[in-house]
């Protein structure tokens, strides 16, 4: 006979002899350790047997009493493994004596009130012949269909550990898992191509989870009858396996369903095979190795630190023509040491139980994969780690984590949870998932080549291969971005009375052609303007100033955003936005970040007026930065406030609360990932409120007024880094994305060279300069200090390097141009360089934002290793603005940038360097860690590198709605929609 006795928290089995016989669920409130054995934990099932006829448990359960809870997987094979003490076990045996015991539950509960009774039928659990997979397959079913008392119901142990040892679990678990899911499918197949058996093994596991049958038919068709919502919301509980503890534990991580769990993805993969690298100072490497000690060192009264050191083997670089030739037989390791270390800085550090406690984090002998930038020390063969990552893997000769050369996952840490245990119970989630399964229709998933959703989860957390992780990030990356993107659109049709308008918004959106304005169109001042220009603009800005007029015609105010790469000539179009709006008779605002800019669009385009005929009907420009003279910003301000004024070019300065607009209809910010969020909404929001006091102000110009006043402005925002908030916003629907990917004509690549900052390297880039300025060019040198400072003393200074530079060229005359400079001495420098009296310009990276000097014609950047990537693209950006063929010169004083900085030399792509840069900033940081390219809604998504999969969410999001626009014909996609953007009216 088996019991279901209830000790108040998990389950366990009933056995007979050694083998495992039944399943017997019980709950136990307190966790037992050190008693028996080592290991012995919880409460395996010791008051079944002998409860009635023994001291031993009796002691057992006194003992219990002031223990705390204790993690409990149940993993004895039989009595050896779960009575260490001899002498138990004896008695054990005699008691036993090859029947089944019997246990006495009314008296153990009347002793122990704690002890709580249920009925549980018998269950077949592994009898040593029966293979495993047809036990789990009969029993799931039957353990589910309501034969639990509803408290037990959701903690049976998962069938697949009871024959295992505790040391072997994991391991095993993971090992299920693999093959389960993988193993079984064919290599070369495709994720959806998974074998039968795994379908029907799923489609019970799913069966288990939402407690109804299931219709899933195949990949082929994605027919179930539960909906995708319901079976990824479900809670946790319906995993198999899980004890209170665990479940406890996960939802005070937050992991409260199957969803949240699920998106808790790797923050990167490791391939473990390749995780012996050529060792360079000051990269970011990943290494697999064995922990050797783990100390925390007190180093004086207030300062301790910990240093853990690993050893690691690595190829041995000096033999690698060797190992080439002896293919992979025979390669020479040599082992090298890591020490990372962590630092505390205060007394409360450096006590001894802080420091054994930190040390005790590490174990000796636990293989740990770490990631980190390494430094050299001063011993041969060992590298320090200050800032790293480090996770515990499974035995290093694991044929799961090593052999098989799969992606390793590596999850960030969730308050202290064991990774390894998140590993375990993601593996078991995703067992619970139905093949194909996912809200979207196909026909969307085909068209986009996005796999479905399912195949997603365990390509993301079990990939067989980084191209099937990458498949599965796409996936999840166009999911974040189609939801907000559907969410809004369906709120747009939502809030739209009649058929015929909801099909007029569709139509805006699919056509985009309807959204553009033919130049004919255009108002006379904006074609007038047109006239003037130098150049004929190229058809990318024709399209965008031709959606941007569009708009701009309509009521609702236009929330835009123009995006496109360094000196693809953004600026025109704004101000061909101007004219328009100026031509209708309002007035526009151009705000930029820095004073210089402001000073160089203003002159800018007052030199483009000059030209223009039309005397009467010219827009009269204003420049007001905080530098304008009091007097003259008190003239200007009255000037916007009549309406006198009907353009003004500023910075921050036209945010201030004393400037009011009469006519506003069109605020512009440039750069506009400068400025904070708040600056912006208060320019926006702020220019409104102003809108609408001057209009109730009975002292301002009647002739002012126009009807619609009271509307927001156009917003149009404009940047050419892919930043990511300023994409973010684009995704909200009402913010429109309009991209120039076009560069003027005539324009050559700036061809970049990287050299090594030393002697020769020097001497090479002055001759260059040599060559250029002598042939006629501009030169800018760019430095990353502006005075030397004696902590960092490699560094070359723009200020100390001017006497340098100008004995080097005394034919040529240099200038200075650096933050710290009065705004007219800045303004003075750049308008020196730019007529020619000045040849070369030493600069800071002040220039790095929208200066432009077309006929600059060479940039060298010292230290170049200083500036970022992205950073280095947009400073780059300032030559090749003109016909005449540019170089820049990118000196390096560390050999291990070099490396880094040759991804310059190759491309000129903004989207493609702003990824490398990513990757380059170091192999950690490529899933689920927030930093610069996250915002919460996207914890996937980088969106200065995914901008185009929010193109095609976009486009996706429009099929699917112009098939249904109230998603009746999609009520999976409906329900699914409403979890992860709740369906709130319009104007939420
Ligand atoms: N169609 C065109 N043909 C030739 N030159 C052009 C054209 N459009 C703009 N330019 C010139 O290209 C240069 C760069 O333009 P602009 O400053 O507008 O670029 P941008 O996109 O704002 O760049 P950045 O992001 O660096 O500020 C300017 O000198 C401008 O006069």
């Amino acid at each position: 006979m088996s019991v279901a006795v209830s000790v108040v928290h998990l389950c366990s089995m009933g056995f007979s002899d050694k083998c495992l016989r039944h399943a017997v669920c019980f709950e136990a409130e307190r966790a037992y350790r050190n008693v028996i054995g080592r290991s012995l934990r919880f409460n395996n099932f010791i008051p079944l047997c002998f409860r009635s006829k023994h001291k031993f448990p009796e002691k057992f359960l006194k003992d219990v009493d002031g223990y705390e809870k204790e993690s409990v997987l149940i993993g004895y094979s039989g009595l050896d493994g779960l009575i260490g003490n001899e002498r138990s076990r004896e008695k054990f045996r005699e008691n036993l004596n090859g029947k089944s015991f019997d246990f006495n539950a009314t008296l153990a509960q009347k002793h122990f009130p704690c002890i709580k009774l249920g009925h549980f039928p018998s269950v077949e659990l592994y009898d040593g012949i029966t293979c495993y997979s047809e036990t789990t397959e009969s029993l799931i079913p039957q353990i589910m269909e309501g034969c639990f008392p509803s408290r037990i119901d959701a903690n049976w142990v998962d069938p697949n550990y009871l024959y295992h040892t505790p040391d072997s679990i994991c391991a095993e678990i993971s090992d299920t898992n693999a093959s389960y899911l993988l193993e079984e499918k064919d290599e070369e197949s495709t994720m959806n191509s998974q074998s039968s058996d795994w379908k029907t093994e799923r489609m019970d596991a799913l069966q288990s989870t939402v407690g109804k049958p299931c219709s899933i038919s195949g990949p082929e068709t994605q027919e179930t009858d539960i909906s995708v919502a319901e079976i990824l919301d479900k809670h946790i509980s319906c995993i198999p396996g899980l004890n209170k503890r665990q479940l406890s534990q996960l939802e005070n991580c937050g992991f409260h369903t199957l969803r949240k769990l699920l998106h808790h993805f790797p923050r990167t993969y490791v391939d473990l095979q390749n995780a012996e690298v050529e060792i360079d100072d000051g990269q970011y490497l990943i290494f697999v190795g064995r922990i050797m000690s783990s100390r925390g060192i007190r180093a004086s009264g207030s300062f301790a630190f910990l240093e853990v050191i690993v050893a690691c083997e690595v190829a041995d670089i000096k033999t690698d023509s060797e190992c080439i030739a002896n293919e992979f037989d025979d390669i020479r390791k040599r082992t090298i040491y890591l020490h990372l270390k962590k630092f505390f800085r205060g007394a409360r550090f450096t006590c001894q139980p802080f420091l054994k406690s930190i040390q005790e984090k590490h174990r000796e002998g636990d293989t740990v994969c770490i990631s980190g930038k390494v430094r050299t020390m001063r011993s041969k063969d060992h590298f320090e780690m200050r800032e790293y990552n480090i996770d515990v893997l499974k035995d290093e000769g694991d044929s799961n984590v090593h052999a098989k050369g799969r992606p390793y996952p590596i999850y960030p840490s969730r308050k202290g949870l064991n990774p390894e245990f998140l590993r375990d119970i993601i593996s078991r989630a995703l067992k619970t998932l139905p093949i194909s399964l996912d809200p979207i229709p196909k026909d969307v998933t085909q068209e986009f080549g996005l796999v479905c959703l399912s195949d997603a989860y365990i390509g993301i957390h079990q990939p067989k291969s980084l191209n099937e992780a990458d498949l599965a990030r796409r996936r999840l990356i166009f999911d974040e971005f189609f939801y907000v993107q559907l969410g809004r659109l369906f709120q747009m049709l939502e809030g739209l009375g009649t058929e015929l308008e909801k099909d007029g918004l569709l139509e805006k959106y699919t056509k985009t052609e309807l959204s553009a304005i033919s130049m004919e169109e255009w108002s006379h001042l904006t074609k007038e303007f047109m006239k003037v220009l130098p150049y004929t603009l190229t058809s990318s800005q024709l399209r965008a100033t031709s959606e941007i007029i569009w708009d701009l015609k309509r009521p609702v105010p236009m929330n835009r955003l123009l995006q496109g790469d360094v000196g693809c000539g953004k600026t025109v179009v704004a101000f061909l936005a101007c004219m328009e709006i100026i031509g209708l008779g309002y007035q526009a605002a151009f705000m930029v970040p820095t004073e210089l800019l402001a000073i160089q669009h203003y002159e800018h385009l007052l030199g483009l007026l000059e030209k223009m005929e039309l005397d009467n009907e010219k827009p009269s420009v204003a420049l007001l930065t905080g530098s304008t003279p009091t007097k003259q910003a008190q003239y200007i301000r009255k000037g916007l406030q009549t309406g006198d004024i009907s353009l003004v070019i500023g910075t921050h300065a036209l945010i201030a609360e004393k400037v009011e607009f009469s006519t506003l209809r069109i605020a512009i910010v440039d750069e506009q990932h400068r400025f904070g969020v708040v600056q912006r909404g208060l320019f926006n929001s702020k220019l409104y409120f102003n809108t609408l006091t001057s209009q109730l102000d009975p002292t301002s110009s009647k002739d002012n007024l126009k009807n619609d006043v009271v509307v927001a402005p156009h917003v149009l925002a404009m940047s050419a880094t892919p930043i990511p908030r300023s994409l973010a916003l684009a995704l909200y629907g009402d913010m429109s994305l309009t991209q120039i990917t076009d560069i003027p004509p005539g324009r050559t690549p700036v061809k970049t060279y990287i050299i090594e900052g030393n002697e020769d390297g020097f001497e090479k880039a002055y001759q260059m300069m040599m060559e250029e300025l002598d042939g006629g060019g501009k030169v800018y040198v760019v430095y990353p200090v502006i005075q030397q400072s004696e902590q960092l003393p490699q560094l070359r200074a723009a200020s100390a390097d001017l006497e340098n530079i100008s004995k080097r060229f005394p034919n040529y005359n240099c200038g200075l141009l650096h933050g710290r400079m009065k705004s007219d001495e800045k303004d003075e420098a750049l308008r020196s360089f730019r007529s020619g009296q000045t040849h070369i310009l030493l600069s800071t990276q002040v220039i790095e934002i929208g200066v432009d000097v077309p006929d600059a014609s060479m940039m060298v950047v010292m230290n170049s290793e200083r500036f970022g990537i992205a950073q280095l693209h947009q400073l780059r950006g300032r030559v090749g603005r003109g016909e005449r063929k540019s170089k820049c010169i990118l000196l390096a004083s560390t050999t291990s940038s070099l490396k880094r900085l040759k991804v310059l030399e190759k491309s000129s792509d903004g989207f493609y360097l702003a990824s490398m840069d990513l990757l380059l900033r170091g192999p950690g940081d490529l899933l689920g860690k927030k930093q610069s390219g996250h915002i919460p809604e996207f914890p996937v998504a980088r969106l200065e590198v995914d901008g185009n999969i929010l193109q095609e969410a976009h486009l996706a999001a429009l099929k699917v709605l112009v098939n249904s626009d109230d998603l009746e014909k999609f009520p999976d996609l409906k329900a699914e929609l409403s979890m992860r953007q709740p369906l709130c009216p319009l104007g939420d």
